[in-house]
């Protein structure tokens, strides 16, 4: 058994939206084939993977280091001799050679999305889906039949006014999403106020109602949206401050009492545990949603969840960033606390199977070998031009 080729290319997911960091119209995001030599039904399996939104693509870091040393590799050193299957540790081993320390950015990012590829051939191979697998290998075989997921977005965009920001948080409430999320933070603090307050006569009460700052304030004017957030209840408060400011963050956690979310960009186990060791989050309230497609891949996400379990925090309070179907699998098999979704944004790559509603605010998985990604007929479209003449 071993893996013939890894093919990637860049897929553009420009959009006119904005955060209160960056606007989108120019992202891009990477999607990888791994083509093995198994046959199932008289085609090879492939495994399909691709990254989140937000960091680009990666096709250059991959085709330079991460693919060639995959291909250099023994074959017989990737394989699973236990499970007759590819090894995706061994796999991301032979990835990580020769690659120092620290530093975790866009290589990150790379690395995850090939891991991705590899866990959906993984799965495939054992003729099982993504979900299931993770809950038999590593939790007893007990998997989450449903996930909660929440509607991200809420983006600014020019034109777009407090009716047009009530229609969308309408429309997600239609397709049965209970909690939405929506961006602040990318004008003053008194249009964020009256923005939120248009939102909640839609969604009511606070807690159905997220706000996300994409780490754009300083100390101070996180503090301020603090105590002007307080009185509605939220359901969270995201990414008030940079990333890596783990004293900011401490300092919003000790005045804030509501729950805040953080984490999407922070790509490795110890990035992870330190936002857990010296962010301040509160393990009764907060949520942590490090993003495996950006951080390494599920490989990485195990020592992740391992790092943090050793702090004293369950795996419910991982809600990771991303709205794909990666990490539904995830969140069902390894027992987290949900996921995001991006109903209309970032397509083909956000959302989950078609023909699968989210019914009061959870949705089921598909019941097909790998990531479910066949299930998902825009997004496969765009996967199979990788592979077309196979
Ligand atoms: O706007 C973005 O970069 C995406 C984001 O933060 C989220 O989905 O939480
Ligand atoms: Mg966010």
């Amino acid at each position: 058994m071993r893996i013939l080729e890894i093919r990637e290319k860049t897929a553009s997911i420009a959009s006119p939206i904005a955060n209160a960091y960056i606007d989108f119209s120019k992202m891009t995001a990477s999607v990888v084939a791994v083509v093995t030599d198994v046959v199932r039904d008289g085609r090879p399996v492939v495994g399909f993977g691709f990254n989140s939104n937000g960091r680009y693509g990666q096709g250059a870091l991959m085709r330079e280091r991460f693919i060639p040393r995959v291909l250099e590799a023994r074959p017989e050193t990737l394989v699973d001799e236990a499970n007759a299957n590819l090894d995706p540790f061994a796999i991301w081993k032979a990835m990580m050679t020769n690659e120092k320390p620290g530093g975790h950015g866009d290589r990150s990012v790379a690395v995850g999305t090939i891991d991705m590829a590899v866990w959906d051939a993984v799965a495939k191979i054992a003729g099982q889906p993504l979900w299931r697998l993770l809950a038999d290998r590593y939790r007893g075989g007990v998997a989450d039949e449903t996930v909660w997921v929440y509607a991200a977005g809420g983006y600014y965009y020019p034109g777009k006014d407090d009716r047009q920001l009530q229609d969308e948080m309408r429309s997600y409430r239609d397709r049965g999403y209970r909690v939405v999320k929506m961006k602040i933070g990318g004008t003053s603090i008194d249009d964020d106020r009256r923005r939120i307050e248009a939102v909640l006569e839609i969604v009511g009460d606070g807690a159905n109602l997220a706000v996300d700052a994409n780490g754009r304030f300083d100390l101070k004017t996180a503090l301020a949206y603090g105590e002007a957030l307080r009185p509605y209840g939220l359901h969270w408060y995201e990414e008030a401050g940079d990333p890596l400011d783990y004293a900011l963050n401490a300092e919003l956690a000790a005045a804030y009492p509501g729950a805040l979310a953080t984490g999407e960009n922070l790509f490795s186990h110890q990035d992870a545990r330190n936002l857990v060791r010296y962010g301040g989050m509160r393990p009764d309230r907060d949520y942590l949603q490090f993003d495996c497609a950006l951080s390494y891949g599920l490989v990485e996400y195990l020592r992740t969840l391992d790092a943090i379990a050793e702090l004293g925090w369950s795996s419910r309070r991982v809600v990771p960033h991303g709205g794909h179907q990666m990490s539904l699998n995830i969140a069902a098999g390894l027992h987290l606390g949900g996921n995001e979704s991006y109903p209309d944004v970032f397509q083909p790559f956000g959302g989950f199977a078609d023909g699968i509603a989210v019914e009061d605010g959870r949705v089921r998985l598909p019941d097909v070998p790998g990531v479910g990604f066949e299930t998902k007929a825009n997004l496969y479209a765009l996967m199979r031009t990788l592979v077309e003449d196979l």
